[in-house]
């Protein structure tokens, strides 16, 4: 991805020119390709919400180089100083509920803030930036892992559906379910993707479509709906997605429409795999049923997208203003329903509560 298309930039305080969150607008992909630069809290706050910077990791990273965006008085006492940083967190804390990833990259920064001692207050803010920093590198790194472990469970296979977007875009680069895509189309197995379009934002057709044609991977949009009858027609080899919170039995929440392709994909015998970083197990949540679902804006669903394909440009009017609709971003797939889920540390087979716990406890005490 070319510089100009890196999800998120930082760019540093210099003289005059204060420090700033530099993000690709996924709002107006594919139409334009621009960058927003958020040089205050409620800049970037509203990038989150209108997803101008969207997916659970890149949630996260954002996020974390937001907190050193406070607005801090250098002469303010250590307490004030903290307590400035506190508020950004709580701030950021509230801009979308359910990509645990957010809350994640929020709490490291805050144990910085909590560290910190009256005599080291001073290099809080460079420690900030180095920690905002580090996550945006785990990231990449842990994006390449998630590419390597999921290409095992692709090698038998020729066309794959994702919905929504998980790719380099929703991380800090190369992505999650689109990472074993990838890995594979630079060893040379080259698959062909269905992309669901992923109503009523159009992640799929917008993002993933824009992305993978890119990188030179051939793709196919389809609308939501289609997903069940490619599977009758046996043209779906596996359905790949990622997630925004996955709880410690396995359920997973994601885009909204994950559900119903796990269930047609266990009709029709179709693997369907979740490719997610470890700091997308939310293991204090017994089950999926505990995750918070973000309830979005009615017209998202009131309006088509306009012309310039910007996801907050109004187009036709969709629903007649008599009618209700609902708008729940996420939906929850329980774990009996996934084939595997793939993190940067392996591969979780027909995940239950005992194997996410087998697999987190092999991170902690790594093999001898
Ligand atoms: C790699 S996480 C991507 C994940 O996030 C998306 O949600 P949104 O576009 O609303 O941020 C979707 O659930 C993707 O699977």
């Amino acid at each position: 991805m070319t510089a100009d298309a890196e999800t998120i930039r930082y760019r540093a305080a210099t003289g005059d020119t204060p420090a700033a969150v530099d993000l690709l607008d996924q709002t107006r992909i594919p139409a334009e390709l621009e960058r927003l630069v958020c040089e205050s809290l409620p800049e970037l706050h509203d990038a989150i919400v209108r997803l101008v910077v969207r997916g659970a990791p890149a949630i996260g990273i954002a996020a974390a180089y937001g907190v050193t965006l406070a607005p801090v008085d250098s002469s303010a006492s250590p307490e004030n100083v903290r307590r400035c940083y506190y508020d950004a967190i709580e701030y950021l804390a509230t801009s979308r509920p359910t990509a645990v990833n957010l809350f994640w990259a929020l709490d490291r920064m805050r144990g910085l803030v909590e560290a910190s001692t009256d005599e080291t207050i001073g290099d809080l803010p460079r420690r900030l930036i180095d920690e905002a920093t580090a996550i945006h590198n785990e990231d990449r790194s842990m994006c390449r892992a998630m590419g390597k472990h999921g290409a095992t469970l692709l090698g038998d296979c020729q066309t794959v559906l994702t919905h929504c977007n998980a790719g380099g875009l929703a991380t800090a680069e190369y992505g999650t379910a689109l990472s074993p895509i990838y890995y594979l189309h630079e060893k040379g197995h080259t698959l062909n993707v269905f992309a669901d379009e992923t109503r009523p934002l159009m992640q799929g057709s917008r993002l993933t479509a824009w992305e993978l044609s890119q990188a030179g991977v051939p793709v196919t949009v389809c609308t939501d709906s289609m997903a069940g009858s490619l599977m009758q027609r046996g043209l779906i080899d596996a359905v790949i997605v990622g997630s925004d919170r996955i709880a410690e039995n396995g359920d997973v929440a994601n885009k909204i429409g994950t559900y119903p392709l796990a269930v047609l994909a266990r009709y029709h015998d179709v693997p369907f795999y979740v490719v997610a970083p470890t700091n997308t197990f939310d293991l204090e949540l017994e089950s999926g049923d505990l995750i918070p679902i973000e309830q979005r804006s009615e017209d998202e669903m009131r309006y088509t997208l306009g012309a310039d394909s910007n996801v907050h440009t109004k187009g036709r009017m969709a629903v007649p203003r008599e009618a209700s609709v609902i708008n729940p971003a996420f939906d929850v797939t329980p774990a009996e329903l996934v084939t595997a889920i793939v993190t940067e540390q392996g591969v979780i087979k027909q995940p239950t509560r005992e194997k996410v716990q087998q697999h987190f406890a092999a991170i902690q005490t790594p093999a001898s």
